[in-house]
């Protein structure tokens, strides 16, 4: 068992057992069918993870670190606040048309200050201090900046970071005004812990302990359920953390400098339903004609601009799972730059360069085990779809209002099969001739 799933049993046990219903009082967030989210809670929980024993990660539980890393890289690396420049999907639904998340997280550590030394922003004053004052007891940043709380769509939760140097160790304590215990808290943890390691590792320090300090941490009523079975799952011994010893600057890490050995977490049964959503889907995405119709003589049915540009930013930097035909139908039959591909053939002696090989859905699986699934997508072609479609929590499905003639290819008709359910639908695009709109549907069987 890790000192991470030690301290998160114990955690949720004291809640369950001892902690405060908020069943009587109006609450902000509902569940997707409109239910009030209600939770159990107990105020004011401090964790202690020292970080010269071991990495504090789950088993109980997979955590999908490389994208926690991600989004921890996008806040204090890039300080963005576009989820253009992050890979995962999280922050989709709290941003705006144009991508941003307004001024929270990152842009609130982009901003420059005036002190003593010059102009600097918060993140390259911890770097400054740890440097030049580690006996400071001043080095802390603050996201909650109530100046701006009003253009946030979601108040910091994770809001402050406090610094402390003692000897050549590096301490941290994580302030954190509200915490949902199952989707986010390992996933928090796991992000300050590798902040914690990389300040150290480029200010010639060794990381020591992270606090953890939690306000309010609370369980979801349909979380229980999840929770209980997570509790009574068999635990494995912590991972060992690898961070790329030649990195010197806070800026020249990237998400490859970071590997976990011997990860080896339980296996997950369900899928949660999740306010502040996981990252556990996998995805189809695919263009359809008014009757689900997707090509015809391995090609195309139409040619649609925006669409392709939406497919790009939405698939870069993940995996493309598709057949070979598909393969085939691409731009010289190249596999899509910039992307992981995963061909799937029934052909022993098939390669193609750029491109990975299976035979099997097995196969797929264990080539992506370990992947977040909201970086898997299945693009086709119509075999592909069908054989995966029940592996997928979302399909992206871009709809043209026309019938195409000929057509020898479709997509299963989602409004047809039962658990798929629309959750948004874009403005019309009129392109070339033809209207279309991009759907957002959900497989309820995997998302309740
Ligand atoms: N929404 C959507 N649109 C599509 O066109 C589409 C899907 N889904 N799903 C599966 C297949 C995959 N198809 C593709 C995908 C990419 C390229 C391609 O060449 N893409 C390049 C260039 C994009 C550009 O012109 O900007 C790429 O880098 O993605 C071609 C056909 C068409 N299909
Ligand atoms: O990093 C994060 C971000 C969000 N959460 C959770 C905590 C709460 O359940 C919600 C936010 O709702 P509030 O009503 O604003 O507290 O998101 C988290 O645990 N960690």
């Amino acid at each position: 068992m890790s000192r991470a799933d030690a301290l998160f049993l114990q955690n949720c046990r004291d809640i369950l057992d001892h902690g405060v219903w908020d069943t009587d009082l109006p609450v902000r967030p509902h569940w997707e069918d409109g239910t009030p989210a209600h939770t159990v809670k107990k105020f004011g929980i401090v964790n202690r993870y020292d970080l010269q024993e071991e990495f504090p990660i789950l088993t109980l539980r997979r955590t999908y670190w490389k994208t926690a890393v991600d989004e921890l890289l996008w806040i204090w690396q890039k300080k963005s606040n576009n989820i253009h420049d992050l890979n995962g999907h999280i922050w989709d639904e709290w941003a705006d048309p144009d991508g941003s998340i307004g001024k929270a997280y990152g842009y609130q550590l982009s901003i420059k200050h005036q002190y003593p030394e010059g102009e600097m922003d918060q993140v390259d004053r911890v770097l400054y201090d740890l440097k030049h004052n580690p006996a400071s007891r001043r080095i802390l940043t603050s996201l909650y900046n109530h100046q701006d709380l009003h253009e946030m769509n979601l108040y910091p939760c994770a809001w402050s970071m406090t610094f402390n140097v003692s000897g050549n160790v590096l301490n941290a304590i994580l302030n954190q005004r509200s915490q949902d215990m199952l989707a986010a808290n390992n996933w928090n943890v796991v992000q300050y812990a590798v902040l914690v390691h990389m300040l150290a590792q480029v200010s010639g320090l060794v990381p020591g302990e992270l606090v953890h300090v939690i306000a309010d941490a609370h369980i979801y009523d349909r979380h229980v359920p999840i929770i209980e079975k997570m509790l009574a799952q068999t635990p494995s011994p912590a991972p060992v953390f690898r961070m790329d010893p030649s990195v010197t600057d806070f800026y020249a890490f990237t998400r490859d400098s970071f590997s976990l050995e011997d990860y080896i977490p339980a296996p997950s049964r369900t899928r949660s339903p999740s306010l502040f959503e996981e990252a556990c889907a996998v995805n189809a995405i695919v263009v359809v004609d008014q009757n689900w119709a997707i090509g015809r003589d391995n090609d195309l049915l139409f040619s649609l601009p925006t669409d392709m540009k939406r497919f790009r930013s939405l698939t870069l930097g993940g995996t493309v799972i598709l057949g070979r035909r598909t393969l085939d139908s691409f731009p010289g039959g190249r596999p899509l730059p910039k992307r992981r591909n995963i061909v799937i053939t029934h052909c022993p002696d098939f390669s193609r360069e750029g491109a990975e090989t299976v035979s099997s859905l097995a196969a797929m699986r264990e080539a992506t085990a370990g992947t977040p699934p909201d970086q898997l997508w299945v693009i086709g072609g119509g075999s592909i779809y069908a054989a995966l479609l029940s592996q997928c929590a979302r399909a992206y499905v871009t709809r043209v209002d026309a019938a195409a003639e000929g057509a020898d290819s479709f997509f299963p008709n989602l409004d047809k099969l039962p658990g798929w359910t629309v959750r948004a639908v874009s403005e019309p695009v009129t392109e070339n001739g033809l209207t279309y709109r991009f759907y957002d549907y959900v497989n309820t069987k995997l998302c309740d």
